[in-house]
């Protein structure tokens, strides 16, 4: 058991309400400071290909004004990789992307297309980013991520998340449990994310190899009624309760 269990706050979509009207308000540094404030042991922002909220600028901004560290969650490109070793965040996070998806659909393909994940993972290992591969709590997906040389992995939580009855939610909760088993049993590092909120982070903080939750929208959705640095502050510590 890790008993301090890590909070990544994703801010994103600090950056897809500035988005809304251009300009900088909210700004995203204040955001991200003030999630450091409420607690926040690192960073997460999703710089995609289409630039829907996170733009490079705020990678550049954050980078320099951040006091814990940054994860880059990025699609497998070149673009990205290149992107990623100018900053050399300490983290990066290999996600799948589709340009029509409302938010990340599924976890990371790695088994069908190993070589190329691969090939991310080293080329990023290289410049001194860890990396973690985003994937669904599948066996076969994590014998991939290992087989990639990824030291750590997130396994996806949004199955379990939406789940819509309290019987998919076992069962969801079920194959996480067991996928961070199998993953820790391999000397991988495991953490998770999607779509996880106030009342169903518990579950997934409590599963003994997780060492780090990523949790955005649900906390930036709080902010506006709590402010950031409580709505951090809450998250963490339910995650912390649940991983005593
Ligand atoms: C990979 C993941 O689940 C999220 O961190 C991702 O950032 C979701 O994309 P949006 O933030 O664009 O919803
Ligand atoms: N990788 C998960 C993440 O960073 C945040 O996802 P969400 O809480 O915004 O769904």
């Amino acid at each position: 058991m890790f008993t301090m269990i890590q909070l990544g706050v994703n801010i994103d979509h600090v950056a897809t309400v500035r988005q809304a009207r251009g300009g900088r308000n909210p700004d995203i540094v204040e955001a991200g400071q003030a999630a450091e404030r409420g607690g926040a042991d690192g960073i997460t922002i999703h710089l995609r290909e289409d630039r829907r909220h996170i733009q490079e600028e705020d990678l550049a901004r954050l980078t320099r004004s951040l006091r814990t560290r940054i994860n880059l969650e990025m699609a497998a490109t070149d673009e990205m990789c290149e992107i990623a070793l100018k900053y050399r965040p300490a983290d990066c996070c290999i996600v799948p992307e589709k340009r029509a998806e409302l938010t990340t659909e599924g976890g990371l393909n790695v088994a069908g297309q190993l070589e190329r994940i691969r090939d991310v993972t080293q080329r990023l290992l290289s410049g001194g980013i860890r990396v973690s591969l985003f994937i669904d709590p599948e066996l076969e997906q994590i014998s991939a991520a290992y087989a990639a040389g990824a030291p750590v992995i997130e396994l996806h939580t949004g199955r379990y998340a939406d789940a819509e009855t309290a019987e998919t939610r076992e069962k969801e909760l079920a194959a996480i449990q067991i996928a961070a088993h199998q993953a820790h049993a391999q000397g991988i590092i495991v953490h998770a994310g999607h779509g996880l909120d106030y009342h169903t982070v518990q579950p997934i903080a409590a599963i003994p190899s997780m060492q780090e939750l990523n949790i955005g929208h649900a906390i930036v959705a709080r902010s506006l009624m709590w402010g950031m640095e409580e709505s951090v502050r809450r998250m963490k510590a339910l995650m912390r309760e649940a991983a005593q």
